[in-house]
Formats: C-alpha cells, sequence, structure tokens
C-alpha cells in the first residue's frame, strides 16, 4: 500500500507544481489582453515564460532538439515531470517553449494521428525527449502504430535489442497486447513479485496511429487505463484521440486525466493539463487552455535520436542485466512450491518486463534448443535446470542429464571433490557420454513408460522425468545403423512420454547444410512443439521463419508452435524474444543456490551415479576384479573393462566349466596386447595362490615386454610357464587343466593344428582348460575355429577399432563400431549380441600383489 500512496502523493505535488506554473503563466498571458502594442511588455513576458519552462522542463525535456543537444548529459536522477511538446508563439517575436506535466501526473493526446508528420515529429522528440531525461532504464515504452507500420518509431529501433522498446504493435492483435500488458502493470497478478520486479519503473504507451476499426470495447480499455494508469506509474500519449465518432460505439470522451493537443493549421492548441488550467484562476472566463498557437516540435534530427538510442541501450545492458534470480520463484513463494501432477512449469527468460514462462505438459512435451558453439546454450539450460529445480520438489521431478560434449561439463549438478553437494533432482548424469550410455538410458525410460502405461488408469506419472541431451546431434550422424536405432528410441520416448510425463530438452548445434533438417525429419521433431532458438540457432525455426537472425548473445525466440512464423512485423502469440541471464556472471551465487536445493534434499537421498566418458576404469578398482580378489566371485572372470550403460558391469567372459569359456581379441595394435594381460590378471585374482596353472606365449615381439611382465606378476601366485610357439601348441590339451594366455597367436599360421585346437576349445572348459588369445589378424582366428560355424566355441570376442579386415565369417551383421577410438566391442557369439566398453586402462600394475 505504501507504494499507492507515495505514488499518489507525488502525483498530488506534481498537480499542484503544474496549477501553480500554468496560474503564473495564465497570468501573464492574461495581463497581456487585450492585446498591447507594447513589444517591450510582449518580450519581457517571454522572456518569463522562457524562465519557467528552463525551470520546469531543464536538460533534454526543453531543449531545442538540434545539433547542440548532442552534448547533453543523458539519464537525470528522478522521472522527468514536465516536458516540451513544442514552441508557444502568441505574437509575432514572442515566443516561449509550451511545457506540458506528462510522467507522474496524466497523459497526453493529439487528435490527429501520426499520418499527419507533425504528429510523428511531435511523438519522436517527445520519446526522444523523455528517454534522454529518464533515469536509464526506467522508462519502458510500448509503441502502436498500425497506419504507418511502425515507421514512426523506426529511428528508435536500436532500443528494441535492449528490450526497451519491443517493435512497436502494428494491428489488433498487437494493440490489444500492448492494452493487456498494461492492465497487468496496474493490476499486476502476483502483486508482491511484480513490484520487486518493477523496481521504480514508469510504462509509457505511446499510440502513434490506431489499427483501422479498432473496436469500442478496446477503447473503452484504453479509456479504462488512462483512469487508473498514473497512480500506477503508467503514462499513455495517444494521437488520434478522440477516435473518428463512426458508432456510438466508437464514440469516445476527451481521454480522462489528458492534456489534449489540438492540431489545426499550421499551429497546434494545447488544452488545460489535468487537474489544473493554463487560465488565470482570478480570471471570470473559463479555461479554454493555453492561450497561444503552438508550433509543435519537429522531427528531431536522426544523428541525434541515433545516438542517444545507443548511449541508453549501452547503458541499459550494462545496468539491467538479468540474474539468474530473476528466473526463480519469489522467496515469499518458496522452494518447490510448483505441483507437478499436471506439468512442469519455469521462467526462461524476460521479454521486456514480462516473464516468459514455458511448461512440460502433454500440450508442450519436448523442447528442441538450437545455438552455435558459444551462444550460450549451456548457459541457457542451466537456467531452465534451475528454474524447474526451485519450482519443483525432487519426488514430482527426475532429471536425467546427458551431455555429449567433450570433457567434464555441467560441474553445477554433480558432486566435485569441491563441492560435495549435487542437485536432489538429479537421477542419473553422462558426461562425455557414449551414444550406448544414452540409448541405455532412453531404453530404461521405454522401460518405464510401458510400466507407466500398463499401471492402473488414472494414475498421475510422477515423477515426471526430464531428459535433457545437451549436443545431441552428435546423435543423428555417424554409422546409419546407429542413427536409425536412436532415432527410433528418441521417438519412442517422445509418442509414448507426451501422456505418461516423460520429457526429452534436446539442445544442440544448428546442423551443416549438408544434414537433414528438423522440418526433414519431422517424424521425430513434429513431436517437439517448443523450439528454442539461440544465436545461430534459427534452424529449429521454420525455414521462412527468419525471426532469430542478428540475435544477440543472452537472447533467443521462444517458440511454442514448432518454430511456425507469421506475417512479418505482426504480433506472434506463439513466438517470443526473451534474454536470459548468464548463470556464471555470478558463480558465488550459483553455489550458493545449488546448495540451497542441496540443503532441501531428503535425508536418505543419494548422489546420481556419474557415467564419465573420458575416463578409463581400472582394473585394480574394479568391482567385479575386487570381489575376485577377496573371493567373494562364483567363478573367474577374463575382465578386459567396464561396459558402456546405466548400470556399468565388468565387461568380461566368464571362465567357468559352461562350453565357450575362452576369450579371443582381434585387431592388431597394442591394445590388444593390454587386454590379453587384463583377462589373464581376471582369471588370476579368482584363484587362491598356487591353485592355478598359466601357461603364457608371447608368439610376436610387440608382446614380448607385456608377456614378461604378465609372466613376472604371475611368477609366486600361480603355477606359471613361458612357452613358445611349439610349447603352445603342445599345451593345447584339453585334459590339463589351466590358463593359456596367447599373444599374437595369428603368428603360428600352418603350425596351427586347427583340429587340435577345436577339441581344445569344444572340450577344455569342462575341464577347467581355458584359451585367452590375441589374433592380430581376425581371419586367422575365422580360419582357425573353422568360420562362422567354429565361432561359438570362443564365448567372448572381442573387436577392437583397429582395422580388422574381413569379418563377414564371423558376424551375421557389420558391426556398428562405437564411434570413439577409445571403446571396443564385446560379441557374445551365441546370443549374436554386441556390447560396448570401455577398456581397462593402461598399464595395469600391482594387480595381483
Ligand atoms: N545470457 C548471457 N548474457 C551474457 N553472456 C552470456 C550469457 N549466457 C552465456 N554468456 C557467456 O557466453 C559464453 C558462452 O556461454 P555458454 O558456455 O553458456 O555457451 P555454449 O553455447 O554452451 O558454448 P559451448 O557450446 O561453446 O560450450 C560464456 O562466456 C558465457 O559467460
Amino acid at each position: 500500500m505504501s507504494g499507492v500512496k507515495a505514488h499518489t502523493r507525488r502525483a498530488a505535488a506534481l498537480h499542484r507544481q503544474a496549477a501553480a506554473v500554468a496560474a503564473a503563466a495564465a497570468a501573464a498571458l492574461e495581463s497581456t489582453r487585450p492585446a498591447s502594442a507594447d513589444q517591450r511588455e510582449q518580450r519581457e513576458l517571454a522572456d518569463r515564460l522562457r524562465t519557467a519552462a528552463a525551470a520546469l522542463a531543464p536538460g533534454w525535456l526543453g531543449t531545442v532538439l538540434d545539433g547542440t543537444a548532442a552534448d547533453l548529459p543523458l539519464g537525470g536522477t528522478g522521472l522527468p515531470a514536465f516536458v516540451r511538446i513544442g514552441t508557444a508563439q502568441p505574437l509575432d517575436g514572442a515566443c516561449f517553449p509550451a511545457v506540458v506535466p506528462l510522467l507522474g501526473s496524466g497523459h497526453l493526446t493529439v487528435d490527429a494521428d501520426a499520418r499527419d508528420p507533425r504528429v510523428t515529429g511531435l511523438l519522436r522528440s517527445l520519446l526522444l525527449r523523455l528517454l534522454a531525461a529518464a533515469p536509464a532504464g526506467s522508462l519502458l515504452v510500448r509503441a502502436v502504430d498500425a497506419a504507418g507500420t511502425g515507421t514512426v518509431f523506426a529511428p528508435f529501433a536500436t532500443l528494441t535489442g535492449a528490450g526497451l522498446l519491443p517493435p512497436p504493435a502494428t494491428d489488433r492483435t498487437g494493440l490489444r497486447a500492448v492494452i493487456a500488458e498494461a492492465e497487468q502493470w496496474i493490476r499486476p497478478a502476483r502483486p508482491a513479485a511484480a513490484r520487486h520486479r518493477r523496481r521504480d519503473r514508469t510504462l509509457l504507451v505511446v499510440i502513434a496511429s490506431m489499427p483501422e476499426l479498432t473496436e469500442g470495447v478496446d477503447l473503452a480499455r484504453i479509456a479504462a487505463l488512462a483512469q487508473d494508469g498514473p497512480e500506477a506509474g503508467l503514462h499513455l500519449v495517444v494521437a488520434g484521440w478522440p477516435p473518428p465518432p463512426l458508432t456510438a460505439e466508437t464514440t469516445q470522451a476527451p481521454l480522462p486525466r489528458a492534456t489534449m493537443v489540438t492540431l489545426r493549421n499550421p499551429y497546434a492548441l494545447v488544452g488545460d493539463p489535468p487537474g489544473t488550467s493554463f487560465g488565470n484562476p482570478a480570471s471570470h472566463l473559463p479555461s479554454t487552455g493555453l492561450n497561444s498557437p503552438v508550433f509543435v516540435d519537429a522531427d528531431p534530427p536522426a544523428a541525434l535520436v541515433e545516438r542517444v538510442c545507443g548511449e541508453l541501450s549501452a547503458r541499459f545492458e550494462v545496468d539491467s542485466r538479468p540474474s539468474l534470480d530473476d528466473l526463480l520463484p519469489d522467496e515469499a513463494e518458496g522452494l518447490w512450491a510448483g505441483d507437478g501432477t499436471e506439468q512442469l512449469t519455469t521462467t526462461v527468460g524476460h521479454d521486456g518486463d514480462r516473464a516468459v514462462t514455458l511448461r512440460f505438459n502433454e500440450l508442450t512435451p519436448h523442447w528442441l534448443v538450437s545455438g552455435r558453439p558459444g551462444a550460450g546454450r549451456s548457459a541457457f539450460l542451466i537456467n531452465v535446470l534451475y528454474g524447474l529445480c526451485f519450482r519443483h520438489r525432487p519426488a514430482d521431478l527426475a532429471v536425467h542429464l546427458l551431455d555429449l560434449r567433450e570433457g567434464a561439463a555441467f560441474p553445477e549438478f554433480v558432486p566435485t571433490e569441491q563441492a560435495g553437494s549435487w542437485l536432489p533432482h538429479l537421477r542419473a548424469v553422462g558426461m562425455e557420454c557414449d551414444r550406448e550410455y544414452v540409448h541405455a538410458v532412453l531404453r530404461d525410460l521405454d522401460a518405464e513408460l510401458i510400466r507407466r502405461a500398463t499401471a492402473a488408469e488414472g494414475q498421475a506419472p510422477t515423477p515426471r522425468i526430464l531428459c535433457v541431451i545437451e549436443e545431441f546431434q552428435e546423435l543423428l550422424t555417424g554409422d546409419a545403423r546407429a542413427v536409425a536405432e536412436t532415432t527410433a528410441l528418441l521417438d519412442s520416448v517422445a509418442r509414448r512420454g507426451r501422456s505418461y510425463g516423460v520429457h526429452l530438452l534436446l539442445a544442440g548445434r544448428p546442423a551443416p547444410d549438408a544434414e537433414p533438417s528438423y522440418a526433414q525429419r519431422d517424424a521425430l521433431f513434429g513431436q517437439f512443439p517448443v523450439r528454442i532458438a539461440l544465436p545461430g540457432g534459427g534452424d529449429v525455426l521454420e525455414p521462412t521463419n527468419d525471426a532469430a537472425a542478428g540475435l544477440p548473445l543472452g537472447t533467443a525466440v521462444v517458440n511454442t508452435a514448432g518454430g511456425l512464423g507469421g506475417p512479418r512485423g505482426a504480433t506472434r502469440g506463439h513466438e517470443r524474444v526473451v534474454r536470459f541471464p548468464d548463470p556464471h556472471a555470478d558463480p558465488s551465487r550459483l553455489a550458493a543456490l545449488r546448495g540451497r536445493l542441496w540443503e532441501a534434499r531428503d535425508a536418505d537421498a543419494t548422489p546420481p551415479p556419474v557415467y564419465a566418458g573420458f575416463t578409463s576404469p581400472r582394473l585394480t578398482e574394479d568391482p567385479g576384479y575386487l570381489a575376485a580378489l577377496a573371493g567373494h566371485a562364483a567363478e573367474p572372470v577374463a575382465a578386459v573393462g567396464r561396459v558402456v550403460g546405466v548400470r556399468p558391469s565388468t565387461a568380461g567372459v566368464p571362465l567357468g566349466r559352461s562350453p565357450g569359456a575362452h576369450l579371443a581379441v582381434l585387431g592388431s595394435g597394442p591394445l590388444g596386447v593390454h587386454l590379453i594381460g587384463c583377462a589373464a590378471r581376471g582369471a588370476a585374482a579368482f584363484h587362491s595362490r598356487d591353485r592355478a596353472r598359466f601357461v603364457v606365449a608371447s608368439l610376436v615381439a610387440e608382446a614380448d615386454e607385456a608377456a614378461g611382465r604378465l609372466v613376472a606378476e604371475l611368477t609366486g601366485r600361480h603355477e606359471v610357464d613361458r612357452v613358445d610357439g611349439p610349447g603352445l601348441v603342445k599345451a593345447l590339451d584339453p585334459d590339463r587343466p589351466g590358463y593359456l594366455v596367447a599373444f599374437g597367436m595369428d603368428a603360428l599360421g600352418g603350425e596351427l593344428p586347427a583340429e587340435q585346437l577345436r577339441t581344445f576349445l569344444r572340450a577344455g572348459p569342462a575341464k577347467g582348460a581355458h584359451l585367452l588369445s590375441w589374433w592380430r589378424k581376425p581371419h586367422r582366428f575365422a580360419d582357425a575355429v573353422g568360420g562362422g560355424a567354429g565361432r561359438a566355441e570362443v564365448g567372448g570376442i572381442v573387436l577392437l577399432r583397429a582395422p580388422v579386415g574381413d569379418l563377414s565369417g564371423l558376424l551375421e551383421q557389420p558391426v556398428g563400431w562405437p564411434a570413439r577410438p577409445d571403446r571396443a566391442v564385446l560379441l557374445d557369439p551365441v546370443a549374436n549380441r554386441l556390447t560396448t566398453f570401455v577398456p581397462f586402462a593402461r598399464p595395469v600394475v600391482g594387480a595381483l600383489r
């Protein structure tokens, strides 16, 4: 209430001031009647009025807008109360500035609209004065110019980028949007919040020309705004008021609380300001306004307008940088006040002073974000996630965060060594994700959707699940079969997710021209009605929609109609340009916000599992390996790495008594040598001291050193024989339990008796005899085991990404290679299943001590 009172007091004071000035002016003018021939007296009077005007409307508010004005400083300390509208010239040779009260007290109307160039000049000079004189950022302007389709305000276009002057409304929809905004300004839906955001701002609505056939109901709304506006910091300048009285409905009285300017030729008449009079209070005649013709101010020089607007927007940029707090709910509203049953909601930015809110619900289930690198995509996503996580409790919102970019991303969310806290809404985090990891997450979501679909009817889909995939376009390039699988998974989750509370937010960089556009992949992206274009990200909008052209950093086009455009210049209800904050501008605040969410977590909350694609797991830290060493494993495992997935497990082949308990690694390069070493150590860890026998053969020079280290480690723990080629062939005896470890087995060539090998492979496992072999040339392996039919004798075949030659004899289908060089694939030939894994880190040190 105190704000309203203060406004009222201020308005009253301004009225009194206005009245006093008007009275002084009137007295001066009255005293000239009847028109005296005394030229000196006239000049003296004009001098006195000029002095009064200079006091009331100093600097930009009253100066002549020519080149000399350029040197005046911008931005005053308080809201300008009086402003010059032209030059009053009661008699030839005597003139003074015509000054009227406006901001803080009332409005201004001109009977003609801006189709009269004098009105255009008046509006531009008035706007320039007010903008230049008001404290930076304190005056927000909304403009309407239907007849000129916005041209009246074109010189002020620089202010658009700063959000100080949105593009003028040019049609009825636009006019209604301006009226609605002004109504909200007067009667905010959330008074506390609005006061906080508005600070000491004033909204000035300038109507240069009304849309044709503006309806009476809209005119009545404007009149109502005029009645109630001044106390709430809303002022109107309306050209073309009263509107032509075409019908009874459109016939309007003078605008309440407005000074009326009536254009004659070549001068204008200025009526009394609201609540006061230019006439002499002592006079017995009723006042008819300023008793002098007024020549309204002409169009200010374009260069002057440009300079002022440029400087104002630069200042506004600096002063009014939005902060993440602007997107979060009010303190009064508190944490987790949102109800996630129907939807998830957050504010993503501001269009001028208006918060732009987006939702994840049935109508807008999935969002697509695009922007060139450095366009603030991370910033935007962090804002969205914090916004959602402050509004919705972890029981209502579960977030999966998958980032395909290189390196550790999103430290804002995950537990790190420096900050033990994490966002309690996170269920899984993938950094530098593999496609396989994303697939695993999507498969999980798909399974969850099937569960939800079959659950009891009417059950609320809680928690709502949001899966964010950053740099997702990586998933749509590369191996065609893999892309098809990704697309099918995304499609399935998107389709069912809409109704069952699973939402996708895909963010990426614009696809190169050669790639299919979003419009071409309509089947999938048609399910993403929310499109957010950051700078350079116009590809998420329809090809004909150029709203994102030339967006500056920190802004985005937010479109809720699948990127659909609309007629140029028309107001688009489904599309807004928002400004959004840089959450990293204040790292300590970000840390504090995260701390707040973390503090509020449930007592039994656990940190999310984090998958970091850039790290290599260590054999000596592998849970399966450690269990084997501790004697808790059920059978030995030839371990080679960790499976890429949501629930990572040891990648390897169990070396029990079942058929096929052997490992073959195929492909040249040091990784093959390393993996055989890991596999042998994995097997050795299972056996207590002296309970196992190893036969190690290095048949190629490149493996000698690794074989030597293996032998050294095994020695003293188990029985070890180091053998050559013939020794290895001799050891291929299924009746002697033990592990044959062969580095470079293909080097045996014709010395390898195929029948003996096959017998060993077939009969060995049941008797505890296993072969761990590395083959540089896969076709040698295929030949040795007898091609496709024999491959099942080896239960685990690792395919390295190295050039492997022709695998057609071994595989029923081509391998979908992982996109990354530091990955390998494990083939289970019986199930014909390929599993991507991350090989254990090299070298393995101290595994068996
Ligand atoms: N709203 C903003 N206003 C001003 N600067 C911003 C804003 N958002 C981000 N920035 C700045 O722009 C730079 C890039 O931001 P960010 O890392 O979020 O972009 P990105 O698109 O994720 O980039 P990349 O893809 O290269 O990681 C950073 O220096 C950041 O501080």
